[in-house]
């Protein structure tokens, strides 16, 4: 692998990776990344319909991958006690995931289930899709991003409990590779008070309305 870096960074030809080690690459870098991926795909960057096309790469990146610049605790640092207390869970179901699958940088589609059981306070409902958002819009493994909106939750609401349920498909899986179609990958974190067989009944049977 090393030896691979050392000809990506030397080769004048190649070069498409920054020499400074945490220097994030500018935006003509990135774009001269995507010219060298169409050459190496077998075409001409430099004809009329493909001549914009680095450009509009690279802003779909940025919204792709939006995510990196998403602080989670901002995200969820607003927080209501005026609820007449209310004490039972909160669900939200059907969030849209749209995320891209860091081995082969490819989309994955599907649907998040959250919920948490509030401990005195609440989080505005919209500040739970964006926390699947902020993990979403990054390269990811299904498995990772379920534990990582598990972990923020519990993290910076001090819940009694959070569940994640990630239903997604893999491009990977569909469009190339093995390519099957239809495949459902299910990825689940139980925390606290939903580890009980009865609270995680409950959610189910709200999640399936
Ligand atoms: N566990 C997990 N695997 C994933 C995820 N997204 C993609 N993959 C898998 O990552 C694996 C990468 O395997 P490799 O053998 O390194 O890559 P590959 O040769 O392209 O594999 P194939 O897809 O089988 O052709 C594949 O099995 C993918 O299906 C994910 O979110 N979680
Ligand atoms: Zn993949």
């Amino acid at each position: 692998m090393d030896a691979v870096l050392e000809r990506i960074n030397h080769d004048p030809e190649l070069k498409v990776l920054p020499q400074e080690e945490g220097h994030r690459p500018t935006r003509a870098e990135a774009e001269a990344a995507v010219r060298t991926l169409i050459k190496w795909a077998g075409d001409d960057p430099s004809r009329e319909g493909l001549i914009d096309t680095p450009k509009r790469v690279a802003k779909a990146y940025e919204e792709f991958f939006e995510g990196y610049k998403k602080d989670p605790a901002e995200i969820l640092s607003r927080t209501f006690s005026e609820v007449a207390g209310y004490d039972d869970m909160v669900v939200l179901r059907g969030i849209k995931v749209e995320s891209h699958c860091e081995h082969h940088m490819v989309p994955v589609s599907g649907t998040a289930h959250v919920a948490y059981m509030p401990n005195g306070h609440v989080v505005g409902i919209s500040k739970l899709a964006r926390i699947v958002e902020a993990f979403a819009k990054r390269l990811q493994t299904q498995e990772t991003m379920t534990a990582q909106i598990a972990d923020a939750i519990e993290k910076h609401l001090d819940p009694k409990g959070v569940a994640v349920v990630v239903d997604a498909t893999h491009q990977c899986m569909t469009c190339r590779g093995v390519k099957h179609d239809g495949v459902y990958t299910i990825t689940r974190q139980f925390r606290g008070v939903f580890k009980e067989a009865d609270q995680e009944r409950r959610f189910w049977d709200l999640v399936r309305g």
